[in-house]
């Protein structure tokens, strides 16, 4: 089929969006000047987060299929993470003129097939041609007439509580770094995270106070919530759930480790959760994050540490 240099732009851009189906919220695009994507709330919810060759993901450690799909992921969540539904992505694909246009293609399968997971599609982007590739994703949502679970609203008393998968990516990634090839199903998990999208509808319908996706690892980012609440947050590790597929160093991923996009939240004391979620702290009066009662070390994803 060749590179994404000799269909050149506007081939390259028939070829990926060929690929996309058009989903419920969308009602033109791609195509045109600008998609036209249904808010029925009035006002949606966007969000981006860009992903960068050799910072977020390695072509010799994961397929363009994956890559496609945890490059969607990671914005999907965002949009959960707001108790919206992810109606639309808009993707800036930039790339090597020398890239085979079949790995684009199975990068653009990606993107589609995780959208749908998720109730959304891809209603547009840009492509250009760059010396590394670079994904820059935006996510839209809808509302529905609800306010938003914003960072902010945890509440001294309030219970802390996760849910879906935490310290798998980073174990995996522990693994890749080392040259390892197993366990399988941890380096799965590093290149396709599994966001459980229902944790939106979920913590909503619990009466959430605050709830995040954990991007940069549990106690980095349970630090935004403590942040913007005005809170303390005191976390129990014993709580945290650590399979023993994560080996010695489970509890440490599971703290520290990003890109699971697992779900965390703050909910009432009195709140009703589903089985699927686990309670792993208690919000406090005061400021931070304690871990068993002390301070916990530095650990999280620091794009300008590491
Ligand atoms: N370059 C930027 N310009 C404006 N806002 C930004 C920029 N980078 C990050 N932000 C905002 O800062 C907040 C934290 O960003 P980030 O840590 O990337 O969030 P998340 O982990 O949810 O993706 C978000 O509200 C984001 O929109
Ligand atoms: C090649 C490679 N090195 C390191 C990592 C680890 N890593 C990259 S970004 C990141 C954190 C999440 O990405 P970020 O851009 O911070 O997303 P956001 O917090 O904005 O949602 C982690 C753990 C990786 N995925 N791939
Ligand atoms: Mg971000
Ligand atoms: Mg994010
Ligand atoms: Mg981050």
């Amino acid at each position: 089929m060749g590179t994404i240099g000799e269909l050149g732009e506007f081939g390259l851009i028939g070829l990926l969006t060929r690929r996309l189906p058009r989903g419920p919220d969308v009602r033109l695009g791609p195509g045109d000047d600008a998609a036209v994507v249904a808010a029925p709330d009035g006002r949606a919810v966007a969000t981006t987060d860009l992903l960068v060759e050799g910072r977020h993901f390695r072509r010799d450690w994961s397929g363009p299929y994956d890559i496609g799909r945890k490059a969607a992921a990671q914005n999907l969540a965002d949009v959960v993470a707001m108790g919206a539904r992810p109606t639309a992505l808009l993707v800036g694909f930039a790339a090597p003129l020398t890239t085979d246009a079949a790995w684009a293609e199975g990068l653009y399968d990606g993107l589609a097939d995780e959208c749908r997971a998720a109730g959304a599609s891809v209603a547009g982007g840009d492509v250009v041609g760059a010396d590394a590739i670079t994904l820059a994703v935006t996510a839209l949502g809808d509302l529905g007439g609800r306010p938003p679970l914003t960072r902010s609203g945890a509440r001294p008393g309030d219970v802390v509580a996760v849910r879906g998968r935490l310290g798998w990516s980073a174990a995996g990634l522990a693994l890749l770094e080392e040259g390892r090839d197993g366990p399988a199903v941890l380096i799965g998990a590093h290149r396709r995270p599994e966001p459980p999208y229902a944790a939106g509808a979920e913590a909503r319908a619990a009466g959430a106070t605050a709830l995040l996706d954990v991007s940069d690892g549990l106690v980095q980012d349970l630090g935004h919530i403590a942040a913007s609440s005005g809170v303390r947050i005191d976390l129990d590790s014993s709580a945290v759930p650590v399979p023993d597929v994560l080996g010695p160093g489970g509890l440490r991923h599971a703290l520290t480790g990003g890109e699971d996009h697992a779900f965390a939240g703050t909910f009432p004391a009195e709140a009703v959760l589903p089985s699927s979620w686990s309670p792993v702290g208690v919000v406090a009066e005061g400021t931070g994050v304690l871990v068993d009662g002390r301070e916990p070390g530095r650990g999280g994803w620091d794009h300008f540490r590491a």
